[in-house]
């Protein structure tokens, strides 16, 4: 569960959350949305412990994100798994071993994962490019490898900034798909984005609330989304 009461946040003296409180049961989806500068990446990152809020409570995983240490941060956000809006990756390393990064990081043996990385790999539709360097890929396939590093650490919950930013429609249908496949098998998601379209075709396959982000606060968004 990722929990937050009243929760705000400034960038110096630009109050972007001011009373924020939302939560993100276990196995729920979610999406967010919102305009452009409204704070959508800066609620992302308060709810995996990038940002801590100025004001207000976030609990992450049941834990007060001001009282965990560096360590018990990095325990947390291993079952907490980010693809980002901007999708970088190390350049001189091939989609694989961006993919395995996080494993290695934990100090797991990236090799005795070989078999699941393929796995993984291959369930994102990866498999051909998995020896090619990150600047050859297309968006739609960054946006997939993204997607795989966010989950090679087996988390509990996906947050996903603006998924299908850079890809076309049918590209973004295929990334929905894995996203409710994912909750299916019972992790919780929460996807900020601007595209309406991806909004209603993912409530015709998966019970979503759609929460907006408006004036520094979320409320839920109308039936009609
Ligand atoms: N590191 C930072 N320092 C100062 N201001 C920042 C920083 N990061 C974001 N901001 C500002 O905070 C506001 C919210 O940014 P944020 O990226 O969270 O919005 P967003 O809703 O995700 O926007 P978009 O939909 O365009 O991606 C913007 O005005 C942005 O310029």
């Amino acid at each position: 569960m990722i929990e937050l009461h009243k929760a705000g946040y400034s960038y110096g003296q630009d109050a972007i959350l001011r009373d924020v409180s939302l939560q993100l049961a276990p196995g729920s989806f979610h999406f967010l949305t919102g305009p452009s500068g409204a704070g959508k990446s800066t609620l992302l990152k308060l709810c995996y412990g990038d940002l801590l809020a100025n004001t207000g409570t976030v609990k992450l995983l049941g834990q007060d994100a001001r009282d965990l240490s560096r360590d018990a941060l990095a325990k947390v956000r291993q079952r907490i798994g980010v693809v980002h809006q901007d999708c970088q990756f190390l350049d001189h390393l091939s989609i694989t071993q961006n993919v395995a990064l996080p494993l290695a990081v934990s100090g797991r043996d990236v090799e005795a994962e070989a078999e699941n990385l393929a796995q993984l790999l291959a369930w994102v539709g990866l498999s051909p490019r998995a020896h090619a360097l990150p600047p050859e890929l297309s968006g739609g396939e960054r946006q997939r490898a993204a997607l795989a590093r966010a989950i090679i650490m087996g988390p509990d919950v996906i947050l996903a900034d603006e998924p299908t930013g850079n890809v076309d429609w049918e590209m973004s249908q295929r990334l929905l798909s894995l996203l409710v496949e994912l909750n299916k098998m019972g992790k919780t998601v929460l996807i900020a984005t601007h595209d309406l379209g991806l909004i209603r075709a993912a409530k015709a396959q998966v019970s979503a609330r759609v929460l907006r982000l408006a004036g520094g606060s979320v409320q839920l968004a109308g039936a009609d989304l």
